[in-house]
Formats: C-alpha cells, structure tokens, sequence
C-alpha cells in the first residue's frame, strides 16, 4: 500500500523528529512516499534540488499514487491544509493526527472536516498511536474487501424491473380488444 505522510515544512520544523517516528509506524503498513521530506534536518535536498513547482508537482503526483493519507496537523502549515483538501477531492482515506498535550488549537476547517468515515481526526498521545494506525489500516483494509462484494447485486435487481414492466404492457394490449 502506497501511503502519503503530510507534515509541516515551511510552517516550522520543530516537530520533525514526531513525524520521523509517525513515518516509522507508517512503514508496517506499506511505503511511505514522502519520507525522504523529513529525514534529520528537516525538507532533506528538496528545497536545494527542485524548484516550487516542481515540489508542488512531485507532491501532487504521489498524492494521485497514495491509497491513504496521514497527515500530523498539531503544527500548523499551509502545504499540509492544501494536500488534505486535495486529497478529500480525490476520495482518499485520511487520517489527521493532533497532539492537543501542546495546547494548540485545530483549525476548525480541519476537525469540522471528520465525517467518520473517509476523514478521521484523532487527538493522540505518542502511546497511543500503535492502536489508533492498527484501527484506522484495519477499516482502510475491510473497506476495500467490502467494495468488490456489492457490484453483482445491483445487476440482479436491475433484470426483475425489466420482467415487471413487460407484463404491465399485455395487460393494456387485452383492453384494447373490447
Ligand atoms: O520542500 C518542501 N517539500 C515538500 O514536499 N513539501 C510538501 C510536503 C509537506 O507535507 C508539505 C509541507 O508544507 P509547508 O512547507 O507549507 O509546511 O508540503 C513542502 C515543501 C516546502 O514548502
């Protein structure tokens, strides 16, 4: 599974070394695209290497590839509110993970957003998050089984309404006849 860690850059690095351990977590579930975004300094080579667009670009890009989304949001950055909108127009399972122990406040844009289902906000404690990943890939998981099973039905249903109306149309042909 391809899975997309947004965390803050530019809008401050000091919770680099959280991300570094949510990243870590992250990869017993699969491969987390931007990793190298937040090895030990921060945005690694990224802003040395390429351009704005061609961050902006590359980051879309692995957005497109990701099955799932973790975002850390407890500091606040503008990149990471931009991938989360992105990726809620692109149905993507997110989960935003808040450390509320900081005293900061969520942006209302962000803990409104929940909807129990394709977005989850989680408050957490560093303990906690072994669980709340557990949970949140268990669902991602069950979802994705549960989706191939309720195609064929549709089609059934869809033949019985055929056989229906047909029998409605000989009936007018017999009134005719009179
Ligand atoms: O150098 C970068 N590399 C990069 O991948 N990003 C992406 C990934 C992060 O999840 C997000 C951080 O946004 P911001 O820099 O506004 O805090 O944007 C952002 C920057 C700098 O804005």
């Amino acid at each position: 599974m391809d899975i997309y860690f947004s965390g803050s850059i530019r809008g401050g690095r000091q919770d680099v070394e959280v991300y570094q351990r949510v990243i870590k977590l992250l990869q017993q579930y699969g491969a987390v695209l931007t990793e190298n975004n937040f090895k030990a300094g921060g945005g690694g080579d990224d802003e040395k290497d390429l351009d704005d667009r061609e961050i902006h670009d590359r980051c879309m890009a692995w957005l497109e590839q990701a099955e799932v989304v973790v975002a850390e949001v407890t500091q606040p950055s503008l990149g990471v509110g931009y991938e989360i909108a992105q990726a809620v127009g692109m149905d993507k399972r997110i989960l935003c993970l808040f450390r509320e122990s900081t005293g900061k406040k969520l942006s209302a844009m962000i803990r409104g957003c929940d909807n129990e289902d394709t977005i989850i906000v989680k408050d957490y404690k560093e303990a906690d998050l072994p669980a709340i990943l557990q949970e949140f890939f268990t669902s991602v998981q069950a979802e994705a089984e549960g989706d191939d099973g309720d195609e064929g039905e549709e089609d059934i249903e869809g033949e019985e309404v055929d056989e229906e109306e047909g029998a409605g149309e000989e009936e007018e042909d017999e009134d005719d006849g009179e």
